[in-house]
């Protein structure tokens, strides 16, 4: 199965990042960088009635190559223009064509919060993601138990960084709520195990969800009947990758989509 892939070559990539990242020194260098952005305030207060997180994603395990002409800097400078309130960046190198050097280069020029996507399954890619200047991580319930969950959304926090926790079913769902930390949660709409999408598993889990969550709808949104029937499902925010990858011109695609930024957010 391809998660299990996956999951098998970030333990490949954590046994790497053990000789070159100790804890004690990252934690020191950490303590001295600049606060992260407020992801999470960001999508509470967004510019659009419907908050966006934008993805930079060159490729896809169900898709494979995306984006032929991908340079990461300009996709997220025209995802800065166009309003959009954080933006995703996929990390991974072997199944996304990602890179930690994508995020440390568009952190350079964009001040707009950024999620390191990536499939967190160490603490040491939560420190990691702080160093390269990330503001959020996201923790998938699927590649983790109940105690990695929890304990990695208290390291994440403690680092300062936000987190975007991901469930695709109930059970994870259910498992999110009973930890009870999570306060940003992702509905995917992609189930990582088939690549089947399918935007009722936002309807489904969303109506699940506690008062105060701040809910995103996140994969294979692409029409504006997509971004109007997940926000009904009640989705404050959505994750959209792969329809604007495939636009030429972002800015135009991002208000197509949504319409004018009107900073007319809300906090539920
Ligand atoms: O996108 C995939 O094919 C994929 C396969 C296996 C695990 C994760 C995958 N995608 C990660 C994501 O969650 C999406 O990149 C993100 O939600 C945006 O989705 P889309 O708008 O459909 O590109």
């Amino acid at each position: 199965m391809f998660l299990d892939r996956i999951v098998a070559t970030k333990h490949e990539e954590v046994s790497a990042l053990k000789q070159t990242l100790q804890i004690g020194q990252a934690e020191r260098t950490i303590a001295d960088l600049a606060p992260a952005l407020g992801f999470e305030r960001a999508l509470s207060g967004r510019n659009r009635p419907v908050g966006l997180i934008a993805e930079v994603k060159k490729a896809s395990p169900s898709k494979g190559l995306i984006r032929p002409d991908f340079h990461p800097v300009s996709l997220a400078q025209a995802y800065e223009e166009a309003g959009t309130d954080c933006i995703s960046v996929l990390t991974d190198k072997d199944y996304f064509q990602g890179s930690n050097e994508y995020l440390k280069q568009i952190r350079e020029k964009v001040r707009v919060p950024l999620l390191r996507k990536d499939f967190t399954i160490d603490e040491r890619q939560i420190y990691e993601a702080r160093l390269i200047g990330a503001d959020a991580i996201l923790l998938i319930a699927a590649i983790l138990t109940k105690s990695q969950l929890s304990s990695f959304y208290t390291l994440a926090k403690d680092l300062g960084l936000d987190v975007l926790v991901e469930v695709h079913n109930r059970p994870e769902l259910e498992t999110v709520l009973d930890i009870g930390k999570a306060t940003l949660i992702g509905v995917n709409n992609r189930d990582l195990k088939t690549f089947v999408t399918d935007l009722k598993v936002t309807e489904q889990l969303i109506g699940l969800m506690p008062k105060g969550i701040v809910a995103v709808s996140e994969s294979a949104i692409s029409t504006t009947e997509d971004v109007a029937f997940v926000r009904e499902a009640g989705a404050q925010a959505v994750l959209i990758g792969e329809h604007f990858m495939r636009q030429p011109n972002i800015q135009q695609a991002v208000n197509d989509l949504l319409g004018p930024v009107t900073n007319e957010g809300t906090t539920r």
